[in-house]
């Protein structure tokens, strides 16, 4: 069964995972396994692309196996994060791409006039195009109605493990989109990435979390649970909340 689609490609599983920051090579190996994830998102920056002889972040996998999702973190303005898509799509490392453009170092959050204008010129060039933006309601909007083929908002600032910090928001995002919404940047836990699924998102993006976790290996296998979890809940309609109590066994219509 084909649970993501995004742009051409179908996907069965919904979360993306991140390729840096792990302790060792065969531990980010032993957890993106764990994972199951299709899609692995990897930084051009970082990447030694056309040097042999440097060390290359993902020589562990076995990228065959899975659909690449490069992303222009770094970039801090649209210029730099096209010129980074080129380049991973010229390495043949390039399947669909991530808009990344940070404005702010503090704290990483995206510029959205440069990820406008990063996404649109990259979307002309025949790119698909998934772009991270802040939970800004409306840019999400813009940026589906010029046609990018996923909108990332954070859960909070990349690397904090904040969690979401503004629902509300995530919930706004989800019910007005019709392209996939990947929850992407801060979760911390389990429980996060469940409750992003909850909310109704497509998708989540992670590496920190996991990444940084004691046990990258569990923690990848958690949140690959938390991550069929949390749709599964959404798509099974949760109970409403209420302010008081029912009983749970009633009076009458008892099974006997
Ligand atoms: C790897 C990547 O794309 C990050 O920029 C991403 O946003 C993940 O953030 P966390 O590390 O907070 O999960």
């Amino acid at each position: 069964m084909i649970m993501l689609k995004i742009g051409a490609k179908h996907f069965h599983s919904r979360l993306m995972l991140g390729t840096g920051k792990y302790p060792s090579f065969k531990m980010q190996k032993e957890a993106v396994e764990a994972s199951e994830t299709e899609i692995l998102t990897f930084t051009v920056r970082r990447m030694n692309i056309f040097d042999a002889d440097e060390p290359n972040l993902l020589e562990a996998l076995d990228l065959e196996k899975y659909s690449l999702l490069p992303n222009t973190a770094g970039a801090k303005n649209a210029e730099e994060a096209v010129r980074m898509a080129r380049l991973a799509y010229a390495s043949g490392l390039c399947d669909m791409i991530k808009v990344e453009v940070i404005g702010c170092d503090k704290t990483l959050l995206p510029d959205p006039f440069e990820t406008m204008k990063a996404s649109v010129q990259l979307l002309s060039e025949g790119f698909t195009v998934l772009t991270y933006t802040s939970d800004d309601v409306v840019l999400a909007k813009r940026l589906e109605e010029e046609g990018v083929h996923a909108v990332m908002p954070g859960a909070s600032p990349i690397g904090s493990g904040q969690g979401i910090i503004n629902p509300g928001n995530l919930q706004f995002i989800i019910e007005q989109s019709e392209i996939p919404v990947i929850v992407d940047a801060g979760i911390g836990s389990p429980k996060d990435a469940a409750w992003a699924m909850e909310l109704g998102a497509d998708g989540v993006l992670l590496n920190t979390a996991v990444a940084g976790a004691d046990d990258p290996v569990k923690m990848s296998e958690a949140m690959k649970l938390a991550i069929r979890s949390g749709r599964l809940g959404y798509e099974a309609g949760r109970i409403k909340q209420k302010t008081y109590a029912t009983k749970s066994s009633p009076e009458y219509g008892m099974i006997e």
